[in-house]
């Protein structure tokens, strides 16, 4: 089995700088050799000089923060991710902001349409143009998916594949109030820390598959925003959430979705080697790669 490293070294759906650096932190960790130790066959898709995809002119639209470069970035994602899926690979995305999960899902679903995808994140980023107060594009990745919103044509190429009924997220904690409305209005299943905490780790995985896989024979996309962990385990990242996912929680997930035997599609996102000090960076790339040996089949027994 072909595991096909995606490397996007992207940071302009968000503010702050080196969460374009994530990739080549998680690469120079080890995790190519990682994955080849647990029986993968690794390709490198060292994404991308994406300088020739830079706009030169790319005012904001409304709110929205460059917009056409997202958009473009986005739009090469999809075709690679839906490349290697075509060719029966397992894409790794590695971010790289989340505004990545604008292509990433698209070329899922444009490989496997009635893919699921398993969301997890301290955020739901689900905010439409409309509803965004940041203007940052990666927290919109979703309603963009989804179809919400009114339409920009600089996205024209999105389509909305994505079904509500097909969505779950796990680690929410901190989500804006138009999120909030948006999740109700179209019944999205999500289970928040609370829910954490109120039934265990291992029964919110077996309610979120339940509710997006009932009979377990959809494809699976999980799609890891490391900022879900709590900022004690993974504290260089962009916007870090107290009250976040144990190191244990967010394995057991990654253990429990490799379980299934339906993984067709991995992103990690969000790591940032210029927050905090070393040991701190050390640290999140650290959990970072773990996190993807566990998605990718790594055991504890
Ligand atoms: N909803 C957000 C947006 O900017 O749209 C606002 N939020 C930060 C904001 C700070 C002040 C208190 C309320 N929260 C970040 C989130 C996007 C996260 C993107 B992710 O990919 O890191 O999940
Ligand atoms: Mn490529
Ligand atoms: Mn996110
Ligand atoms: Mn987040």
């Amino acid at each position: 089995q072909t595991v096909a490293i995606i490397g996007c070294p992207f940071s302009a759906g968000q503010q702050r700088l080196g969460v374009d650096k994530g990739p080549i932190h998680l690469v120079e960790a080890g995790l190519t050799d990682q994955l080849a130790e647990l029986g993968w066959r690794v390709t490198f898709d060292g994404h991308h000089q994406f300088e020739e995809l830079s706009v030169t002119d790319d005012p904001p639209i409304g709110k929205l923060r460059n917009p056409r470069f997202v958009s473009r970035v986005n739009e090469s994602v999809a075709k690679v991710v839906g490349g290697h899926a075509a060719r029966g690979e397992l894409p790794l995305t590695l971010g790289g902001d989340h505004s990545l999960a604008m292509g990433t899902i698209s070329g899922t679903l444009g490989t496997y349409p009635n893919a699921c995808v398993i969301w997890i994140d301290a955020h739901t980023d689900i905010n439409t143009p409309e509803t965004t107060d940041s203007g940052n594009l990666h927290g919109m990745p979703v309603s963009f998916l989804l179809g919400l919103g009114a339409k920009v044509p600089e996205f024209g190429w999105i389509k909305p594949l994505l079904k509500a009924e097909r969505l779950v997220y796990i680690g929410l904690r901190d989500i804006d109030a138009g999120e909030k409305r948006i999740l109700r209005e179209n019944k999205i299943k999500a289970f928040s820390m609370h829910e954490v905490d109120k039934y265990g780790i291992g029964k919110v995985v077996e309610m979120a598959l339940d509710h997006v896989n009932p009979n377990r024979d959809l494809p699976v996309h999980l799609s890891f925003d490391i900022d879900a962990l709590d900022p004690s385990v993974a504290p260089s990242t962009g916007t870090p959430v107290r009250g976040g996912l144990t190191f244990r929680e967010g394995h057991y997930i990654c253990e429990a979705v490799y379980e299934t035997g339906l993984l067709v599609a991995l992103d990690l996102v969000e790591v940032n080697p210029h927050l905090e000090d070393e040991f701190s960076v050390n640290k999140t790339v650290t959990v970072g790669c773990s996190l993807v040996r566990a998605a990718l089949g790594e055991t504890l027994l």
